[in-house]
């Protein structure tokens, strides 16, 4: 009699990757009774848009893969190109262990039913199904109906922790519901960080795993889809749909350079991490993270986090082979063998608030994605009176209209604002899927600050545009950034993007990079905002009647004196044999930064004190910035010869360690709305407009063919084409509507 035929179905899903991956770690060592595995990838039809996998003629039996509140495509074409190519380089990488990976799409749930009923056709049992847990609500719903289907088809489920953060689930030293609202608190309960990583798990060797199934037991995928065969078909098929994201894109200019050329998958992800050490970035890193051109200022290794190529820990012991002297591949490094310094230090730090975004998500779950954030708000007269492009949800008589925000969100994503930093940022994002923890931090912060409008829509735009996307890291940064998450200082923190682009795009490098239009201008202050330039000079740029000159969406007066700002010194003192010191920061760097450090996050600190006390004057409407998740400082004060000039702000005293023209930062000037000075951040800007542009997004459509997944956090709803059923049961994000 034959052997009784026993398949391990394993579903990738944030986990791309066959390093250090606890599933194949374990079935290296102990194949259990298993005689073949199926690996396979499902791109689920609510995150990704899989028209593109339809032959002509056909429609997708799926609503379109949107967000909820703007309506964007889910994934756009930078990160489907990105995921595109690490499935496939994750499907080279089992190959070559003498594997196969299997490509689907479609609901998860239904296509693990597939896989089992057809593989008991064919006479072959399917003894288990394993994933990796994941936080979202929709991928828990993912999980929950696979529990379903295997315990209908007598398949034990087993969900595996995704080991790719920095520190193990199991070393979590306080339950979830505990974990801190303030970082630092949290950081500091952790420290020393560089000893929290447990060790990387080994990589599968050749011949260690139970064979792939023959190829014709395995079931088709099921129509009208099929599956590509080709690295490019595959992401032909991502791509197909979501090329579209603007109706009148600029194009990319002649001389801009992506910070993210970087391939997805396994293998580049490594030879990121590699190249990093090996250039001097990981040295550099202290100094240079908040760059804005190049690919050299920062790691770059988000979107191989985001998408489980790499994990937290493997950057934790490729870093110790570099300090410690271990790893040859690092000798001719500056640093090597020098134990940890500020640049692995700080890299650290930033993973560790990766991994701090992951456990609040965990601890308030689709709060995450509600307006008003982890806070809520007890108080009614303390909630922010968002402004929404949406009558239906725009309070009575919005001020600017629904139809003016609609028409301000269009410039927004387009980066026609006339606010240079913001558009830069803005087009850099939407040509590249990239753009810098600095920058996003002040598109947020205009969006949210300045503007008064729903931050989701900044948050969605994100999701679709961004090749690192991640759940928690987007939405949790928005919501910080946006003062409804857990910013200590939430809406005294707003960024003055045009202090901002003085101080860290001294020459206007990066504006100009991405803003064409401004590049024959000269002056600092009109490549920052455009409108401040004479006559003659827009003239001369072909700016003259330009939107962004016309009609910019916020006008911020701001002027520095001749004196420049000093360029930032190296913040650097050597250490040896892996010692990490306390502090580290070198006198001249605590001098530049007045409230330096992520420590200011935390109560009670020096630097945190700083940062309330700086609140309490008033100086948040233009001039302090202190910190941000995942960055030190730098941003806080106007800088040693920085002269600010203008008239008061909200509060409008004079930051500490500047030296003021004035009282102050004098707060917006809005002509175009017919408000002047003022200086209130929050209802600066609101006047009224002038109309254009259609309603807001919508769902509508009709509920065709719909197969409901019941469930117990909402619930996925596939229609017809048309879209969602209302708002019922197709919450993405925010089941409970
Ligand atoms: C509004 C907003 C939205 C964001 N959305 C995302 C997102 O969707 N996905 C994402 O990975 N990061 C997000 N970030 C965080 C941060 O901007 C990126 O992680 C960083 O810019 C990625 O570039 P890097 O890998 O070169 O980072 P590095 O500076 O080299 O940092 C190393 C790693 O630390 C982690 N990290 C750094 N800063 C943060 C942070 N603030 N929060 C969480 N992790 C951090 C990342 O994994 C990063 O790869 C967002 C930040 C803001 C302000």
């Amino acid at each position: 009699m034959a052997a009784k035929i026993n398949v391990l179905i394993v579903v990738h899903r944030r986990d791309l990757r066959v390093s250090d991956n606890p599933i194949y770690a374990e079935l290296a060592a102990n194949r259990a009774d298993f005689t073949h595995l199926l690996p396979v990838v499902i791109f689920p039809a609510n995150q990704y848009e899989v028209s593109g996998f339809i032959g002509d003629g056909s429609e997708s039996p799926f609503p379109e893969a949107r967000s909820q509140t703007a309506r964007y495509w889910r994934c756009g074409p930078h990160r489907a190109r990105f995921v595109g190519q690490a499935v496939w380089n994750l499907k080279e990488s089992l190959l070559s262990l003498d594997s196969e990976l299997l490509i689907r799409v479609g609901m998860v749930g239904d296509a693990v039913r597939g896989l089992i009923q057809g593989l008991n056709k064919q006479c072959h049992d399917v003894g288990a199904v394993w994933m990796t847990g994941l936080e979202g609500t929709e991928e828990q719903q993912d999980e929950d109906a696979v529990a379903k289907v295997c315990g209908e088809n007598g398949a034990e489920f087993r969900l595996w922790a995704d080991e790719k953060y920095f520190m193990d689930d199991r070393d979590v030293v306080l339950a979830i519901s505990e974990t801190p609202d303030i970082f630092t608190s949290y950081r500091k309960l952790n420290e020393p960080l560089r000893e929290r990583p447990r060790a990387v798990l080994l990589a599968p060797s050749k011949g260690s795993l139970p064979p792939f199934p023959e190829p014709n037991v395995i079931p088709h995928q099921s129509s009208p889809f099929g599956t590509p065969e080709t690295r490019s078909g595959l992401i032909e098929a991502l791509l197909r749909p979501v090329k579209d994201v603007l109706p009148d894109p600029p194009t990319f200019p002649e001389n801009a350079i992506s910070a993210h050329p970087f391939e997805g998958g396994e293998r580049s992800g490594q030879d990121r991490l590699i190249s990093c050490i090996q250039s001097g970035g990981v040295w550099n890193y202290k100094d240079t993270r908040n760059g804005l051109t190049g690919t050299e200022f920062s790691t770059k290794l988000s979107a191989f986090l985001a998408q489980g190529c790499l994990t937290s820990r493997q950057i934790h012991h490729t870093l110790l082979g570099y300090e410690n002297g271990t790893d040859a591949r690092f000798e001719s490094a500056e640093g090597y063998g020098a134990g940890e310094n500020l640049g692995t230090l700080a890299i650290r730090q930033e993973l560790f608030w990766r991994d701090y975004m992951r456990l609040c998500h965990k601890k308030y779950k689709d709060k995450l994605f509600r307006l008003e954030g982890y806070k809520g708000y007890k108080d009614e007269e303390k909630r922010p009176k968002w402004k929404s492009p949406a009558k239906e949800r725009a309070l009575p008589n919005q001020d600017p209209s629904p139809e003016r925000i609609h028409e301000i969100l269009g410039r927004f994503n387009a980066g026609t604002t006339g606010m240079g930093l913001i558009d830069a940022s803005q087009r850099e994002l939407f040509h590249t899927g990239y753009t810098s923890n600095r920058v996003r931090q002040n598109v947020a912060s205009f969006l949210a600050k300045h503007l008064s409008i729903d931050w989701r829509h900044g948050a969605e735009w994100y999701e679709m545009l961004l090749v690192d996307y991640d759940v928690s890291s987007n939405w949790g940064n928005w919501q910080y950034v946006s003062g409804v998450g857990n910013d200590p200082r939430s809406d005294l923190r707003i960024f003055n993007p045009v202090k901002q682009a003085f101080d860290y795009d001294k020459d206007g490098a990066y504006v100009r990079m991405w803003i064409p239009e401004v590049g024959s201008l000269m002056k600092l202050e009109n490549i920052f905002q455009p409108w401040t330039a004479s006559e003659q000079d827009l003239k001369a740029a072909g700016l003259d009647g330009h939107i962004m000159v016309t009609d910019p969406i916020k006008r911020i007066e701001f002027s520095v004196d001749a004196k420049p700002i000093k360029p930032s010194k190296r913040s650097y003192f050597r250490r040896r044999g892996g010692a990490v010191a306390g502090g580290g920061r070198s006198p001249a760097a605590s001098s530049e930064v007045a409230a330096a450090s992520s420590e200011n996050h935390g109560p009670g600190g020096k630097a945190d004190k700083q940062g309330e006390d700086q609140a309490a004057r008033g100086e948040a409407n233009g001039h302090v910035e202190p910190e941000a998740p995942g960055r030190s400082g730098g941003d806080t004060t106007p800088k040693g010869g920085g002269a600010l000039q203008g008239g008061a702000g909200r509060g409008g005293a004079p930051a500490r360690g500047s030296r003021v023209q004035g009282s102050g930062y004098r707060g917006y000037r809005t002509p175009h709305y017919g408000q002047r000075g003022g200086g209130s951040v929050h209802g600066a800007g609101a006047g009224a407009g002038t109309g254009g542009g259609g309603g807001g997004g919508g769902g509508g459509g009709g509920y065709r063919g719909a197969r409901y997944i019941p469930g117990g956090r909402g619930g996925y709803a596939p229609g017809g084409r048309g879209g969602y059923p209302g708002q019922l049961g197709a919450q993405h994000h925010q089941p409970g509507g």
